[in-house]
């Protein structure tokens, strides 16, 4: 018998977006395995927002499939991708304010996803959320608070835990410590890697920001004008750049 570690959770075979004449991703293919986390990386503009939404349904590629546990999600139905956006998926955006509903409570942004996928014993929902805001390390006494009296990285923590709630298998992270205080994100990172580890979630990241890649993903993919120029472990990638762009872009870093 096949063992599950050994097929790959996500398969993505020549992904490709254009804009009119223009490319968001061109070409994209690579294997995510369970439990793995992939950083996509690249300069502004270089295609990762693109891949990203495809990857995640929420644009439709010109070209390419995606199969998610050897399912072709591209072929899906709507209620169909929507389930799995419950269940399985997740989507942790960049601005808070996208993943969260501002006029619900911070109790109610948590207890509300697992209502979406069955719950019904209220007391059993708030137990849950209880337990959730303490593992994103906010105060139970502000569990009746809207996320506005929120700061931002508590905001981010929020949606985090509104995200994992439900135990998805593979989460989708948007720039999730962009915008962020230095310190605020340092904590960020710290409770993220935390999760990722403890819950054996395979994450695709994007970020910009070299240093948020090599905390948190195994492996990299650098992106320039919608290719993938390199791909590999992320400590080969940042320590032995091989294309002349990635090496621009990790000396760039290095230079601050
Ligand atoms: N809605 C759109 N309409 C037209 N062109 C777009 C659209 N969204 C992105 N593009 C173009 O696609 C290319 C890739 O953009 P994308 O936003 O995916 O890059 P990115 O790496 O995520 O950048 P950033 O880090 O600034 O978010 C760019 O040339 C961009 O101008």
């Amino acid at each position: 018998m096949r063992d599950f570690k050994d097929t790959a959770l996500l398969q993505v075979e020549g992904l490709t977006k254009r804009y009119g004449a223009r490319i968001g991703c061109a070409d994209v293919s690579f294997d995510l395995w369970p439990g793995e986390v992939l950083g996509i990386v690249g300069e502004s503009g270089s295609g990762k927002s693109t891949l990203l939404s495809c990857l995640a349904g929420h644009l439709t590629p010109d070209h390419g499939r995606v199969l998610y546990q050897g399912r072709d999600t591209l072929a899906m139905n709507e209620p169909e991708r929507r389930v799995l956006g419950r269940t399985d998926w997740a989507f942790v955006h960049q601005n808070p304010r996208d993943g969260l509903r501002m006029g619900v409570s911070a109790g109610g942004n948590v207890g509300e996803r697992l209502m979406a996928v069955g719950a019904r014993n209220y007391g059993a929902i708030r137990e849950a959320a209880t337990d959730w805001l303490a593992r994103v390390e906010i105060d139970a006494g502000r569990i009746d608070d809207r996320p506005r009296q929120f700061s931002g990285g508590m905001q981010q923590r929020l949606q985090i835990a509104r995200n994992l709630v439900t135990g998805p298998k593979l989460v989708f992270m948007d720039e999730p410590t962009g915008g962020l205080d230095v310190s605020v994100q340092a904590r960020l990172l710290d409770l993220l890697r935390g999760l990722v580890r403890d819950m054996g979630l395979s994450v695709i990241l994007v970020t910009h920001d070299l240093a948020v890649a090599r905390l948190l993903a195994d492996r990299l993919m650098v992106m320039q004008g919608g290719h993938v120029i390199e791909h590999g472990l992320t400590d080969q990638v940042l320590d032995d750049p091989q294309a002349p762009y990635t090496q621009l872009l990790v000396s760039s870093v290095l230079q601050v």
